[in-house]
């Protein structure tokens, strides 16, 4: 064990990233109303480049017009690769009000893409006095953004979440489907002419969960595409809960309350963990570092592994 203190990550609710194209307007009131924890307006790939000056000028406009309540309210800029993001940046730093938290930074690669965006917002928050601090998230969607993830992880102050961005990534990655996340049908492995499916995405998500707590980053699983099949999308969420992720974006409302239910420990769960974390208290008391719980080992591993389930009980309930 590293003699240094994993450091925590930001304590904000962050179950639910509600996407929606910053060139569809109409739905700026019904993301801003929704049970979503972040809501992401999006500049990026959900609007078409004839429209990227009006989508910026949209978002700037609701970032304002808006009651976004206790959401974090993010904005996804352009990618690096395009000639979007500095305006993108500049805009929104420039004229955007001071409701504006985050900034969503895409195809990240490599810790100097979020070092050139942390010079460029540093400096215009500076000059017009912003009061605020802007925070940044970024997703990893490239070969080269999972394999750096770690320094990426590492690269900034300002930031406080990283994504999955499952369509990207397979693109990146050459791999053999058109699917969002989720199963892939030949992903399998053959016992006794019987198919079992694995997960493709699980190696990129762990690197991406380890990356984040090592950092004090929130580790969140991007999209699922297929917005009809709820339990595909149920199925995606538990998994990435169950390895350390906070949260899940929808691109569609209806995935919303299927993202918090997952996200939010349940009261069973919520009630294990103090029974386990009441037990070891009594261990201790008895001058021991373990003892037995519903028939199974619980240590002194086992009261941090109660805390992360009671602490993000309790954060949620706010
Ligand atoms: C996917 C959609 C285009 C579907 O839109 P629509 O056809 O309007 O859906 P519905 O008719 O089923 O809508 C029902 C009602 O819900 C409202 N609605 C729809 N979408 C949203 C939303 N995102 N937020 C809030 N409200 C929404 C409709 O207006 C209907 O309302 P009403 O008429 O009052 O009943 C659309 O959902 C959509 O645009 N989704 C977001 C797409 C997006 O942002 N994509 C970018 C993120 S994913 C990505 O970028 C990939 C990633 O980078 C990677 O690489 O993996
Ligand atoms: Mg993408």
């Amino acid at each position: 064990m590293s003699f240094r203190l994993q450091p925590a990550a930001p304590a904000r609710p962050n179950r639910c990233q509600l996407f929606g194209p910053g060139s569809r307007p109409a739905i700026f009131e019904k993301m801003a109303s929704s049970a979503a924890d972040v809501i992401n307006l999006d500049l990026e790939d959900s609007v078409a480049p004839s429209d990227k000056d009006s989508a910026r000028a949209n978002v700037i406009a609701a970032i304002s017009e808006h009651d976004w309540g206790t959401k974090t309210l993010s904005v996804r800029i352009n990618g690096l690769d395009t000639p979007y993001w500095y305006r993108d940046v500049v805009d929104l730093l420039e004229q955007a009000g001071e409701r504006l938290d985050q900034i969503m930074i895409p195809k990240v690669g490599c810790a100097a893409d979020i070092y050139a965006v942390d010079a460029l917002v540093t400096a215009i928050e500076a000059a017009k006095g912003r009061s605020k601090r802007i925070s940044f998230e970024v997703i990893i969607e490239s070969a080269a953004g999972v394999a750096h993830v770690e320094e990426i992880a590492a690269s900034s102050p300002r930031l406080q979440a990283m994504s999955l961005g499952a369509a990207d990534f397979a693109a990146s990655m050459g791999m053999q489907t058109t699917g969002i996340g989720g199963t892939q049908e030949n992903y399998y492995m053959l016992r006794e002419g019987e198919k079992h499916w694995s997960d493709p995405w699980h190696w990129a998500q762990a690197a991406i969960v380890a990356a984040c707590r090592t950092h004090g980053v929130l580790p969140v699983d991007g999209p699922f595409g297929d917005f009809s099949d709820d339990e595909g999308y149920r199925a995606q969420a538990r998994r990435s809960a169950t390895l350390g992720m906070v949260g899940k974006w929808a691109i569609h409302p209806k995935q919303i309350g299927i993202a918090n239910e997952v996200f939010t420990p349940s009261e069973e769960a919520v009630a294990e963990a103090r029974e386990i974390l009441a037990a070891m208290e009594q261990a201790k008391a008895n001058g021991e570092g373990a003892t037995v719980y519903k028939g199974r080992l619980v240590d002194i591993a086992s009261i941090k592994q109660a805390e992360v389930i009671v602490r993000q009980s309790e954060m949620i309930a706010g």
